[in-house]
């Protein structure tokens, strides 16, 4: 028994804190039928993005590329939150090294998304601030429940959205738009959102967003599946190597950042905050 746990944990490479649990936080379904497959993150209450999180979204992604999926539904377990963004307890008052492994699960789960070669679709069943929009944005279609909020809110904690996270976002609005979001650090009620094409459609319920999404997968099958993906590789290419060429220097400029005392003082307000809110 102990030498099997061993045995994991030397696969895994150390033990890890923030790795401890051993279940997965997202799951994938493929419908039989359409062959579509769905990724739900389930991580509650709010689906903040911590290492595990993060790391079992790309293992699910790349699960859904090796089993010849016909395409990517992305959704969330929890009933009101599609994601809240990075999981800021995590950031915390910790080390560099886990500030450095957060920052780079962070970008390998978007690169594993943004860059992925399979139709890809947001079910945005409830709310999704910062990296919830992140993730949101790095699919070819969103289709959000009424009432919710979307953006980059970055702004508004007084933090910098680095220029590869807001790609996606960039890839949706008019410059102009989103360089206002950015610089307010606007969240976008659904009905806005669809207005400035932030989202592609609304849906009353999850099921009918997933239906949706769904659709929108399924106007590709008469589309030699080569000639899609190169396509969409090739509007995705100038971004990605941008982020290629910056990736390592980008995770340093954010463990400097988040470990600065002023930005954790911050944090531990703005969690105090966040609990405050939800005992209310
Ligand atoms: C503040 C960050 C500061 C510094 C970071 C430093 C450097 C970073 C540099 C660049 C980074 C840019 C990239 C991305 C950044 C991010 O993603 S930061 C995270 C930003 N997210 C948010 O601002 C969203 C915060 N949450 C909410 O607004 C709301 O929770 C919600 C609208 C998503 C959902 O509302 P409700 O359904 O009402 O749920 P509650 O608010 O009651 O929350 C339930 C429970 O969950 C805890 N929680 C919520 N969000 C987070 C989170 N992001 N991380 C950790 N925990 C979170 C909340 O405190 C409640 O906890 P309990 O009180 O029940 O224990």
């Amino acid at each position: 028994m102990l030498h099997s746990n061993l045995l994991r944990l030397v696969a895994r490479g150390g033990p890890k804190r923030w790795m401890s649990t051993t279940t997965k936080l997202t799951s994938v379904e493929v419908n039989d039928k359409t062959g579509i497959a769905t990724l739900t993150l389930n991580r509650p209450p709010v689906n903040s993005q911590n290492v595990q999180l993060l790391v079992d979204l790309q293992s699910s992604i790349g699960e859904i590329e090796s089993n010849k999926s016909r395409g990517l539904i992305l959704t969330s377990a929890c009933s009101n939150v599609f994601s809240a963004g990075l999981d800021i307890l995590e950031m915390y008052n910790t080390d560099e090294e886990r500030l450095r492994t957060i920052w780079t699960e962070l970008q390998n789960a978007w690169i594993a998304l943004y860059g992925s070669s399979l139709p890809t679709a947001a079910a945005i069943n409830g709310h999704a601030p910062a990296g919830g929009c992140l993730l949101a944005t790095a699919c070819e279609y969103r289709v959000m429940l009424p009432k919710r909020l979307i953006g980059l809110n970055e702004t508004q904690l007084g933090i910098i959205a680095p220029k590869w996270l807001m790609s996606g976002f960039l890839n949706v609005l008019p410059q102009r738009v989103a360089e206002r979001a950015l610089t307010q650090g606007r969240l976008f009620t659904t009905e806005e959102a669809l207005a400035e094409g932030l989202v592609d459609e609304i849906a009353n319920t999850k099921e009918e967003a997933l239906e949706k999404c769904a659709a929108f997968i399924g106007s590709f099958t008469k589309v030699n599946p080569l000639a899609r993906s190169l396509t969409k590789l090739q509007f995705r290419a100038e971004n990605i190597k941008e982020f290629e060429k910056i990736r390592k220097k980008d995770v340093e400029d954010f463990v400097a950042l988040a470990s600065r005392p002023e930005v954790q003082k911050g944090m531990g307000i703005y969690l105090e905050n966040l609990k405050k809110k939800s005992k209310k």
